[in-house]
């Protein structure tokens, strides 16, 4: 449907395919284009009737316009603009231009003309929702399908009565990749003019970049094109970078040619062999001219331009300036700083201070081969812009000679190396080849391969690479498998600037690498969450109660550039089934009885700009199921009790400990709910299976202990105030720690832990952290390790009486005076305590192995069996009978 439909479909050809479509509901004939006839299909499901008048097509209210205006101001705002721009090119043949916002309702239209009247009678006005299930196949709600740029001429409409209309349309995506609103031109199709499409699919990309622009306004923004020329076109992609380094946003287009995803899990240096240190220097200078990046082997280029927000420049100019003094005050060579050096050559001198390089250009320190050679990078480019040489600015400093003629960075001007840079050239940490900066390529595209020849061409071209790699629901731009016309390397052609064998986890955001804690299954989790980060992908946390799966969802929030919006965690499973409604989706004032008068929001929108945590999803009632798989797909919830639907934006992730898969099966849950809520799913695995326990233990151990011990400073601190004698109990906590408890170090007793380890741990992590907190509180002022009589009775019942569960469920209890469950013969448990008390069947060799560590104890303990049951992490009964 995108370029195919511009030559359109011969009229018997779409009568025919109509006639067997409404006979037999399929379409064997086929058309041409295979986005039509999946539209034609949608549109006959729909129940629509394709001669007649259209059934009750909604229609926004006055009022509901305007509020959906104020909703989309932003988008509105950019468009504006665009549109007029559009529309006076568009005017000769009599159109319109139109902005829809993501549900295909009309926010605005430009035109005049008879044309306006014609479109006024099949309500192609503001207010009316174009939407496919309303409307059939039309552009607007087709390209919303669709998620590409549409055009649908005359009789490709589904509904005969949208015929004489040729319409073009292309979404408009937000930061995120989010469709927010899709930009039409429809006309009377007689008049309709094959560059229509290109025209709104460049114009769809210029309200992005505005979007984009205003969205990372904050942030270090890049520009890239192979060609010079291409920037500022609507064909250029886009990056924005965080103050650290990490890219926090890319248009389609960017993200196509470095084959980058746009998430804060990958550092700009992954994706463009320039040191970040140097990028921010050069972007920091007042008038950086573009530069080009070319990569050493297949020597293509990209022209990047940069910008920085005025108080980064500020912040990095006024630390080059403190530096610089700092450096002259200590006598420190400066290279050839000058006193007087304008924020902009400052500036420069970032780069070898964060490199360490020293650099002596014997060039007038305020010349532009100055910046570059001072902030590490090549100078600027000979034949790359004469227009952007100064007047008078002296020619560049000389550079390391790359090998293949192109000049490097990594190298300063006498040769001194720069830390992370070789001899052939700058690695990447993590990356496969070496690549160079060749800021002397003389036009950027000497060596690189055809270029597009026009961005309208190159805008074409990127639309048909995303309708081979469509983003569906909404999810972040995939990659671009770039259309070989537009010569720019696709992402696979970038691949070695990736870092696809460098650990990420070094890279992870705190509260994920804090989970890290050893084991493998947990690693594998945190990684793959770590690849979904920032991404509108619903999670599905599943596992048994306990594990940890609020945590998990808690540290993808706090990981994620959400982190500062709200985290609303519902507990499906806690909530009356009555209420379940309300608490979710809000409700009016007195909307039911017991409602306060004020109604409330809901807990759907008070997520909204931050995550939803749906915990125990699988107890949903199924009716409600329904109602939520509304809000998911239209991203608005309607209260109860009416009044409008608002717009909510959250990151969804679910958790159940329930089996949803099976209860689908069941019937018992919706299957496209399960569908919908699936986008990645991951099993939490149980304690029991975990390999890092001991790590685990003792981070809930210190958590456990630090606010204890700081609470009772506190109360100390006032007792002594009050001059009461202080609370005695745990005292010992902070006169351990001596500071408030921040130095506080328990430990679980060696054999303990072995013992631990092998318990089955049937309520996971919530059981091990309650077993701890109750340890903590049984500790004496004086102890600082657990044993075993620290913990739960019910616990130290069942290990001592050894009807330990086991990981395999194996019990074993022939210890004298106990029973058992398997009657295992023999003597002890294996070594230490888990001889006494491992769960696993133990041989009779491991129960020897116990008794005789047990008796060394004792040796080793002098014959004090209390210090020997101690360390042995058991009662006193328990190792009479180990060593009987
Ligand atoms: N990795 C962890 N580090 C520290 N504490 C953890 C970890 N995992 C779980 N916990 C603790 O274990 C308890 C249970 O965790 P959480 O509520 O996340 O489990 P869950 O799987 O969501 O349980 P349920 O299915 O019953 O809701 C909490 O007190 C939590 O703090």
């Amino acid at each position: 449907m995108s370029k195919t439909s511009i030559a359109a479909v011969a009229p018997g050809r779409l009568r025919a395919a109509r006639r067997e479509l409404l006979e037999t509901g399929e379409l064997r004939l086929n058309l041409p284009d295979a986005g039509l006839s999946r539209s034609w299909l949608r549109s006959h499901a729909a129940g629509l009737s394709p001669v007649g008048r259209t059934p009750g097509a909604p229609h926004a209210s006055s009022a509901q316009l305007m509020r959906a205006l104020e909703q989309q101001h932003e988008l509105v705002a950019h468009a504006r603009p665009v549109m007029q721009d559009l529309f006076a090119q568009t005017r000769d043949s009599d159109g319109m231009v139109i902005l829809s916002d993501g549900q295909g309702l009309l926010l605005q239209a430009l035109g005049d003309g008879r044309f306006v009247d014609r479109a006024q009678r099949v309500a192609l006005r503001p207010g009316a929702i174009w939407d496919e299930r309303w409307r059939g196949t039309n552009a607007i709600g087709t390209a919303l399908v669709e998620r590409r740029p549409v055009a649908v001429m005359g009789g490709e409409h589904y509904l005969e009565r949208n015929g004489f209309l040729s319409c073009t349309a292309a979404p408009i995506r937000d930061p995120q990749g989010r469709v927010l609103g899709v930009l039409d031109i429809s006309g009377d199709q007689r008049n309709f003019h094959r560059h229509t499409l290109a025209l709104v699919r460049m114009a769809a990309r210029s309200v992005e970049h505005r979007l984009f622009q205003t969205r990372h306004a904050q942030a270090l923004r890049l520009q890239l094109h192979p060609q010079r020329e291409g920037l500022d076109t609507a064909g250029e992609g886009l990056l924005a970078v965080s103050e650290e380094g990490w890219i926090i946003g890319g248009n389609e287009t960017a993200l196509g040619w470095l084959g980058a995803e746009a998430s804060r899990s990958l550092r700009l240096e992954a994706v463009l062999p320039i040191p970040w240190p140097q990028l921010l220097t050069w972007a920091c200078m007042d008038d950086a001219a573009p530069q080009c990046v070319r990569r050493e082997g297949d020597a293509t280029a990209l022209w990047v331009r940069a910008s920085v927000p005025a108080a980064w420049r500020r912040r990095w100019v006024g630390a080059e300036r403190l530096a610089l003094s700092e450096r002259n005050d200590e006598g420190a060579s400066i290279g050839h700083a000058h006193p007087d050096r304008t924020a902009g050559a400052a500036s420069g001198a970032m780069g070898d201070l964060a490199s360490g390089a020293n650099l002596s250009t014997g060039r007038h320190p305020e010349s532009h081969g100055m910046h570059h050679a001072r902030s590490g990078l090549a100078s600027p480019p000979s034949g790359c812009g004469e227009s952007d040489r100064r007047p008078g600015a002296s020619e560049p400093v000389s550079v390391i000679p790359a090998l293949d003629g192109g000049e490097r960075i990594g190298a300063d001007a006498r040769g001194l190396s720069v830390p992370g840079a070789d001899a052939r050239g700058l690695s990447v940490p993590g990356s496969a080849a070496p690549v160079a900066v060749d800021w002397n390529a003389p036009d950027g595209g000497r060596d690189a391969p055809a270029m597009p020849a026009t961005p309208a061409a190159d805008a074409a071209d990127a639309a048909d690479a995303a309708a081979v790699a469509p983003s569906a629901g909404g999810l972040l731009p995939s990659r671009l498998a770039q259309s070989p016309r537009t010569g720019v390397p696709s992402a696979r052609t970038w691949t070695p600037l990736q870092m696809p064998e460098r650990s990420p986890d070094a890279e992870w955001p705190a509260p994920l690498a804090a989970l890290d804690l050893g084991d493998p299954t947990v690693h594998q989790l945190l990684r793959r969450l770590h690849k979904v980060l920032n991404k509108p992908i619903t999670l599905l946390l599943q596992g048994e109660s306990g594990v940890g799966k609020d945590v998990l969802a808690r540290a993808v929030h706090d990981s994620g550039l959400r982190c500062k919006g709200p985290y609303v965690a519902v507990n499906c499973a806690a909530l009356p089934e009555g209420l379940i409604e309300a608490e979710l989706f809000g409700y009016r004032g007195g909307a039911f009885t017991g409602a306060s008068r004020e109604g409330a929001a809901g807990r759907l929108r008070q997520a909204h700009g931050g995550t939803l945590f749906l915990d125990e999803i699988g107890d949903m009632p199924l009716p409600l199921q329904a109602r939520l798989l509304r809000v998911l797909q239209d991203r608005q919830v309607q209260p109860l009790g009416g009044g409008a639907a608002v717009s909510v934006d959250v990151q969804l992730i679910c958790a159940s400990h329930r089996p949803l898969r099976a209860m689908v099966e069941e019937g018992r849950f919706r299957e496209d709910l399960y569908y919908r809520i699936n986008g990645l799913a991951l099993t939490v695995p149980p304690l029991r299976a975990r390999t890092d326990l001991a790590a685990l233990v003792q981070r809930l151990l210190r958590r456990i202990v630090a606010p204890q011990s700081q609470a009772q400073a506190q109360a100390q601190a006032q007792a002594q105030a009050q001059h009461s004698p202080a609370p005695y109990q745990n005292t010992h906590l902070q006169s351990i720690a001596g500071n408030g408890g921040a130095g506080v170090e328990v430990s679980v007793a060696p054999s303990l832990m072995t013992l631990m380890q092998r318990y089955a741990w049937p309520g996971n992590v919530r059981q091990l952290e309650q077993a701890l907190r109750v340890a903590v509180a049984m500790l004496e002022p004086w102890e600082r390790e657990i044993q075993i009589e620290h913990l739960p009775e019910d616990l130290q019942a069942e290990w001592t009486a050894g009807e330990v569960t086991a990981t395999d469920a194996t019990h074993w209890t022939d210890a004298p005076g106990t029973t058992g469950t398997t009657g295992t013969t023999g003597t002890t448990g294996p070594s230490g305590l888990a001889g006494l008390s491992g769960p696993a069947a133990p041989s009779a060799a491991l129960r020897g192995h116990a008794k005789a560590h047990a008796r060394q104890v004792l040796t080793e303990c002098q014959g004090n069996v209390s210090e020997a049951a101690r360390r042995l992490g058991i009662g006193r009964n328990t190792l009479y009978r180990l060593l009987r």
